[in-house]
């Protein structure tokens, strides 16, 4: 029967609104899914582009979609590291996802942000909590120095917080190995946290600079301020060279000042080694903690150690078999490191699977660990200087709460004053940490311990439990834990603060700019104390431009009055008033960079890309204001002027390049030496037909306004892109340069040259009497690009990168696997069911 006129129209305009819907869809212009992810939200926005929260489609784990461009090698250098890393404080890398024109990494989401920002809100953090953060950052390095890699951009805002607080770092952009080469000469990293031997372009030992942000992070972490920070970039290199850092003796114990001073000896050789770092009494248990963990770890990934030996991925593997899947795929992506779709599924679902294991067995290994932390506190805890109660070690105190709580039968007595603190505590990031390893859920579920205090408990008189119930909560010692009871506050009004050291290293009290000041009584004696206080900052960074001065061809020179002039529109006050400035990463392209090199390696199609250089800024355009900076009469070069200066910034990282030869010669040295890079030859070959540096030769000034009409970014933006990014969150204060990071390629050093480098004409110190002559005086100096001098690799290198395809399922992108053979050796079993942190995990994220 022929439908009715009315039905007619009820079919049409049904399939006329289906057939909207999906032309909706295809026309959207959002991003809804990327690979095997659908796209949540925007978390971030990086130099190049958007983060994005994201949801694995099969697992429903969360990441973090990170977009790079195919063309910017610092892309290719951050996958081909980070995907090596397999460590609990190193966010994971599970999949890359290279699409048309994008590379996406699908990373460990972090929800507690970045570091930085944690201490925006907190002003400083409380030095046990310092202790904890700072040791996990330092296994961090450890780890990854243990690989023969050097960050090179070690900064708060690299480092990121996961759910549970603990430090995870990331951002391997400027990563290199150094098993081929001990020597490095490329500039990197950010100006506030590079170590004076960058800032005097010497050659240097990449172990060793690592070693130096990490002692301005742990300054800053205390103080809430940068050791070195000036308004001018120029002042804070001086100062980064001849200065030492102010401490101030309200916030900072002893040790932690001893610890400081040797991660920031100038003399690179006197930095001590990250085993000593960790050992270090500042850094109390966590420290010697983490070294034996991670020696563990190393050695068990050394030895090639196999996945899958576990029972819990036996039976993972099993089930994924059941299924249909083929599990020789999925191991060989797993043991081969591909990140692809394969092996990104595998360790999303084996998180998923740990988290399943710890509820079906409810805190078994956090039992085990305990009783480990039980035994710890009868040693002999070390002792500081400064306050015990701000030094009282976290985790011997949650264990000491723990059996407390045990045998008082916490379950039934809790007080709420008790569940407040417990709140408190889990406020910050560390004590999140702590709990969700040793006792901070125990009560609520039962396990082991409980059970047999249970069992002793019901022995017992009622009144004993009564008794236990009066106990009041503030007596329990492991209440010391509590970081709120060890803040400034408390540190202010105690009378064991270590004595203002002679001289004017240390003060007693850092006058600090734009801070409040308040009275605290110590000693009987009114002291005055003074507290940053947070006020939004002028996001004043221009880009980077290349200039060779009498520092070399170091190029990454702020110029940051004519930004000033222009007038950022200031940020409004932020709550707790601390005046930050964020400092901003940036990577400035300077000179004829040849991103079209990486471009063809990863070309889906397998064409060699023409796409041109993108960067090369002109380089001569503030020397003026270099001059007067630098003048060793500006001041701000006394230590008083280094009390002047409060405010910590968020750095800007920023790849620059001091000169052509520089350039070229860094953008294949950042990868000929590694096993996966293409063919070096090939690249600059490339390189140096298809330069363009049309795009990028802008002046600095029209750089600095573009740049300042999206609040927060250079405009050569570190992925050789206009800034993207906008900065509408508080930052950390800069006073007025965005404090940047720098990557000025090595042209290539060598051992051998070791020592023509190192000629004080090529190499002049900051101090130098001359240097306002030189600056006035000294031309850029285009090097001329010899590549095969500065390689000497150059042409017995092979082709070593290749790309695998592998439709990447769920979407038409197609995901591309790194060759095999430049893969690493398989690393071994889940070191995070050894730290006994991972067995435990929760995925389920805060939002
Ligand atoms: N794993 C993660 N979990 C949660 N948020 C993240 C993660 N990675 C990045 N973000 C967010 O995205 C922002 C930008 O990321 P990121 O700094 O790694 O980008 P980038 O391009 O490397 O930037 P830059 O070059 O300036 O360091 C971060 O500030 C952070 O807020």
């Amino acid at each position: 029967m022929f439908p009715s006129r009315l039905e007619q129209n009820q079919l049409k305009a049904s399939i006329a609104a289906s057939y909207n819907k999906l032309y909706g869809q295809f026309s959207l212009n959002e991003l809804q899914e990327v690979g095997n992810y659908r796209i949540l939200k925007i978390v971030g926005e990086g130099s190049f582009g958007k983060v994005y929260l994201a949801s694995h489609r099969l697992t429903h784990q969360k990441v973090v979609l990170k977009m790079g461009s195919k063309n910017d090698p610092n892309v290719v250098r951050e996958v081909f590291y980070h995907r090596q890393f397999d460590y609990t404080y190193i966010t994971r890398l599970y999949e890359v996802i290279v699409t048309e024109n994008y590379v996406w990494m699908a990373l460990e989401y972090c929800p507690g942000k970045e570091l930085y920002e944690y201490l925006l809100t907190k002003k400083h953090i409380p030095l046990p909590e310092c202790s904890q953060l700072f040791s996990q950052i330092v296994g961090a390095v450890y780890y990854a120095h243990s690989m023969k890699c050097v960050h090179r951009d070690l900064k708060l805002e690299n480092i990121l917080l996961d759910k549970k607080g603990q430090a995870k770092l990331t951002d391997f952009g400027f990563t290199r190995e150094c098993a081929t080469k001990g020597i490095l000469e490329t500039v990197c990293g950010t100006t506030v946290y590079m170590a004076p031997e960058l800032i005097e372009r010497k050659p240097y030992e990449g172990y060793k600079i690592d070693i130096w942000s990490l002692g301005i992070i742990l300054y800053t972490m205390i103080h809430g301020t940068m050791p070195f920070d000036e308004e001018d970039e120029l002042k804070t290199k001086y100062k980064i060279v001849n200065s030492f850092p102010v401490f101030d003796c309200n916030l900072i114990n002893a040790e932690g000042e001893d610890l400081i001073t040797k991660l920031l000896q100038k003399d690179p050789q006197q930095r001590p080694s990250l085993t000593q770092v960790l050992q270090h009494p500042f850094l109390q248990s966590y420290g010697s903690d983490i070294l034996d963990k991670t020696e563990k770890i190393i050695k068990r990934q050394s030895h090639g150690s196999k996945n899958f030996h576990t029972k819990l991925e036996r039976r993972l593997l099993k089930k994924l078999k059941q299924t249909g899947f083929d599990t020789q795929s999925i191991k060989h992506s797993v043991n081969k490191k591909k990140c692809d779709n394969l092996s990104g599924m595998w360790h999303l679902l084996l998180e998923k699977e740990k988290r399943c294991e710890v509820l079906r067995h409810p805190r078994r290994s956090r039992s085990v660990l305990s009783v480990k932390k039980v035994f710890d506190t009868t040693a002999p805890s070390r002792k500081s200087t400064d306050d015990n109660k701000s030094n009282y070690p976290l985790s011997k105190a949650t264990s000491l709460k723990r059996i407390i709580s045990m045998k008082s039968d916490s379950a039934s007595i809790r007080q709420p004053t008790n569940l407040s603190q417990s709140k408190e505590a889990k406020k910050g990031p560390s004590q999140n940490a702590e709990l969700s390893n040793g006792g901070g859920k125990s009560s609520k579920k039962p396990n082991f311990f409980n059970k047999m205090s249970n069992f002793f408990k019901n022995k017992k008189q009622t009144g004993s439990s009564a008794e236990s119930r009066s106990t009041s909560p503030t007596s329990d010692p492991a209440d010391k834990r509590n970081h709120n009871k060890i803040s400034f506050e408390s540190r202010k009004s105690s009378p064991q603060r270590s004595p203002p050291r002679p001289g004017n290293k240390t003060t007693k009290s850092v006058p600090h700019l734009g801070h409040n000041v308040t009275d605290a009584k110590e000693g009987g004696a009114k002291l005055k104390i003074e507290e940053p206080v947070l006020k939004k900052f002028k996001s004043n960074s221009s880009s980077e431009v290349s200039r060779q001065t009498s520092l070399g061809n170091y190029d990454s020179e702020l110029d940051h009055r004519p930004l000033a002039v222009t007038g950022l529109p200031s940020f409004d006050e932020s709550k707790n008033g601390v005046q930050k400035v964020r400092p901003i990463s940036i990577l400035s392209q300077q000179s004829e960079i040849s991103n079209d090199t990486y471009n063809s390696e990863y070309s889906t199609d397998g064409n060699v890309s023409n796409s041109k250089a993108n960067s090369s800024l002109s380089s001569n355009t503030n020397k003026t204001a270099s001059n007067v900076v630098l003048s060793p009469n500006v001041d701000g070069y006394d230590n008083s002027s280094l009390q002047s200066r409060i405010t910590a910034k968020r750095s800007m990282s920023i790849m620059s390049s001091a000169s052509s030869a520089s350039e070229k010669s860094s953008r294949t040295d950042s990868f000929y030496d590694i096993s996966t890079a293409s063919s070096p030859k090939t690249m600059d070959l490339r390189a140096m037909s298809t330069y363009s540096n049309s795009d990028t030769t802008l002046p600095r000034v029209s750089v600095g306004s573009h740049w300042l009409a999206k609040r927060g970014r250079s405009p050569v933006g570190r992925r050789g892109r206009l800034p993207q990014r906008n900065i509408s969150r508080k930052l950390l204060n800069h006073s007025s340069s965005a404090a940047q990071s720098v990557i000025q390629e090595e042209s290539s050093f060598d051992d051998d040259n070791a020592g023509d480098l190192a000629e004080p004409d090529i190499v002049p110190q900051l101090d130098s009497p001359d240097i306002m002559k030189e600056l006035n005086d000294t031309p850029s100096k285009p090097q001329t690009p010899n590549l095969e001098a500065e390689h000497p690799l150059i042409d017995r290198r092979p082709i070593l990168f290749e790309m695998g395809r592998s439709l990447s399922g769920g979407s038409s992108r197609w995901s591309h696997n790194f060759s095999e053979d430049q893969l690493p050796p398989p690393r071994g079993d889940d070191e995070h069911l050894e730290l006994g942190i991972a067995d435990d995990e929760d995925n389920s994220l805060e939002d």
